[in-house]
C-alpha cells in the first residue's frame, strides 16, 4: 500500500509543526496518494481512509464494542490513581456497560428535549452578557473573540445538563471556583496535544523526556478533581432530601446516582470525561457557525426570514420548534462539514477487513479522513462554498446517511453528547439571529482553521452583534 514513510512523517509532525495542520496532511497526502494509504512511524504503521464508502464499509462493519484508537496512556493515569475509565477511554465490556446506561438517557433527541429550559436560562445569561461586551465596546457593537464567549457558554451549559447546577462562568464576576474551574479547563485545552505526546512516548523514554507524562497527569489530576467537586455537591444534594425521606427526582446525575447502575469512580469518569468531550467542541462550532453567518450575509436574512416566518421574532424556542426550522439545523451541518471539530477519527480493526482491494489485518490502527471526505468534490458538489441549503430536499432536512461528513461519527461508539450539542447550538443560534444581526467589524480578518487536537479557529473572531430593530 502507497504511503508517507516514517522519515517525511517524522520531518512533517514534529519539524514542521504537522500537529497543528493534520487536516491540510490529510487532504495533502490523498492527493499523493489515493483513498487509502498507509502511514508509517518506525515500527507502527496507520491505514488512513479517505473514501466515503470505505469509510460507510469499515463502520457499518463493526462489532459490538468497536475499538477507537489506542488509549493506552489514558488507562495507564487512571490504573496509577485508582480511577475508573469512562466512555471514552473504556474499551469492551466496561465500555459495553457504561454506553448501555448512559445511552438511556442522553441519546435521543427526545431524552435531551427536557433540558431546553435549563439551557435557555444559559442562554438568556449570554445574550446579557452580549449587550454588557457591546456596551463596554469602542463602536457599541463588536465583541472580540468570540470564541472566548461560546466557550463560557458552552461550559456552563453542558455543565448544567451533567452536574445539574450553574457555575456562573457568564456572570461578570465569575465566582472564584468556577475561575479554577475555568483553569482546569485551561489545561484540558492543551490536553489533546499532551496526550498526543505522552502517548507517543514510549515508557522506557520517560525518564530522560518526563516533561509531557508529568504535565499529562498534571490535565487529569485538575479535572478529575474539579469534576468531582461539583458530583460530590449534588450527590450531597441529593442525600440530603433522601435522608429526609423526601422523593427525589432530577436530571443525569440524580438519574446515574440513583439507579446504581455505575459506581461511582464511573460517575465521576465519566461526567469528567464527558466535559472534556463537550465544550471545545461545542464552542468551536459556534465560533465557526458565527464567522460562516457574518461572512455570508445572504445566508443569514435567509435563515432569520425562515425563523421568524416559522417561530416569530421573540418566541423562545425549546426542542420542539427546532424541526420547524430546517434551516438552522442545515446551518449547522454545513459548518461541520466545512469545519469538522474532529477531522479524522480512529479504529482498531477487530476482524481481518478486505478494503479497497487491500487486506487490514486484524489489530490494525484505521485513520478515518472525515476532513478530506468533507471536501471532496463527488461527496458535495462545489465544496470550498458554505451553501447550507446542500443539506435540504423540498425544504425538510435530507436524512439520508452521508458518510462524506459524519461529524459526530457513526454507529454503537458515536458521540453520545451529539444530541446534546445539537440542542446547545440550535437554540442558541435561533436566538442569537431573532436578537442580532451578525457583522463583521473593521478588526475582523479572515480566519483560518488550525488542529489543536480539535480543529479550531487559527486566531480570535471578531464580530459585531447589531440589534434587530
Ligand atoms: C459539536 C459538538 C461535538 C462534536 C462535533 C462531537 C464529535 C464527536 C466525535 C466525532 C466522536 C467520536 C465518534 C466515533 O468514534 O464514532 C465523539 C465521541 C464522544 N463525544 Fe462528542 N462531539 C460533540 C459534543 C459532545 C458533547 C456536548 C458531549 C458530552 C456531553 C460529547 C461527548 C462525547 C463522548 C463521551 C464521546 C465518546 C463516546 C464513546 O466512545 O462511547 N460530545 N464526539
Amino acid at each position: 500500500m502507497p504511503g508517507p514513510r516514517t522519515l517525511a512523517n517524522l520531518v512533517e509532525f514534529f519539524w514542521k509543526d504537522g500537529f497543528s495542520r493534520i487536516h491540510e496532511i490529510q487532504q495533502k497526502h490523498t492527493q499523493e496518494y489515493g483513498k487509502i494509504f498507509k502511514s508509517h512511524f518506525g515500527l507502527q504503521s496507520v491505514v488512513s481512509i479517505a473514501d466515503r464508502d470505505m469509510v460507510a464499509q469499515v463502520l457499518r462493519a463493526e462489532g459490538a464494542a468497536p475499538q477507537r484508537a489506542d488509549m493506552g496512556s489514558w488507562q495507564e493515569y487512571r490504573q496509577l490513581r485508582g480511577r475508573s475509565t469512562g466512555l471514552i477511554s473504556a474499551e469492551g465490556e466496561q465500555w459495553l456497560k457504561m454506553r448501555r446506561v448512559l445511552r438511556q438517557r442522553i441519546l435521543k433527541p427526545r431524552d435531551v428535549a427536557i433540558f431546553s429550559g435549563e439551557i435557555n436560562q444559559v442562554i438568556a445569561d449570554l445574550i446579557k452578557r452580549i449587550y454588557i461586551l457591546k456596551s463596554q465596546a469602542e463602536d457599541g457593537e463588536t465583541v472580540t473573540n468570540v470564541n472566548d464567549l461560546f466557550f463560557k457558554y458552552s461550559m456552563e451549559g453542558v455543565a448544567t445538563i451533567l452536574y445539574e447546577s450553574r457555575l456562573g462562568c457568564l456572570e461578570t464576576s465569575v465566582p472564584q471556583p468556577t475561575v479554577d474551574y475555568i483553569e482546569a479547563l485551561g489545561l484540558m485545552f492543551s490536553m489533546f496535544k499532551t496526550s498526543m505526546y505522552a502517548g507517543a512516548i514510549p515508557r522506557w523514554l520517560r525518564p530522560f523526556i518526563p516533561k509531557p507524562w508529568r504535565e499529562f497527569c498534571r490535565s487529569w489530576d485538575g479535572l478529575f478533581k474539579f469534576s468531582q467537586i461539583h458530583v460530590d455537591n449534588k450527590l450531597r444534594d441529593i442525600q440530603c432530601h433522601m435522608d429526609r425521606g423526601e422523593s427525589v427526582s432530577g436530571g443525569l446525575l440524580t438519574c446515574l446516582f440513583l439507579s446504581q447502575e455505575l459506581t461511582l469512580e464511573e460517575i465521576y469518569a465519566n461526567i469528567t470525561e464527558m466535559l472534556l468531550a463537550g465544550v471545545d467542541t461545542t464552542s468551536f462550532t459556534l465560533s465557526w457557525a458565527v464567522y460562516l453567518l457574518a461572512w455570508h450575509p445572504e445566508v443569514q436574512q435567509t435563515v432569520y426570514r425562515e425563523i421568524v416566518k416559522n417561530l416569530g421574532e421573540r418566541h423562545v424556542p425549546t426542542a420542539a420548534d427546532v424541526p420547524k426550522v430546517p434551516l438552522v439545523r442545515a446551518l449547522l451541518k454545513e459548518t461541520l462539514r466545512l469545519f469538522p471539530v474532529l477531522p479524522g477519527n480512529g479504529r482498531v480493526t477487530q476482524e481481518d477487513l478486505v478494503v479497497g482491494g487491500y487486506l487490514i489485518p486484524k489489530g490494525t490502527q484505521l485513520a478515518l479522513c472525515h476532513y478530506a471526505t468533507s471536501y471532496a468534490d463527488e461527496n458535495f458538489p462545489r465544496p470550498r462554498e458554505f451553501r447550507p441549503e446542500r443539506w435540504l430536499r423540498k425544504g425538510s432536512l435530507d436524512r439520508v446517511d452521508n458518510f462524506g461528513s459524519i461529524p459526530f461519527g457513526y454507529g454503537v461508539r458515536s458521540c453520545i453528547g451529539q444530541r446534546i450539542a445539537e440542542l446547545e447550538i440550535h437554540l442558541l443560534l435561533i436566538q442569537l439571529l431573532q436578537h442580532f444581526e451578525i457583522k463583521t467589524s473593521s478588526w475582523t480578518k479572515a480566519v483560518p482553521a488550525k488542529t489543536h487536537g480539535l480543529l479550531m479557529p487559527g486566531g480570535p473572531i471578531h464580530m459585531r452583534f447589531v440589534n434587530r430593530k
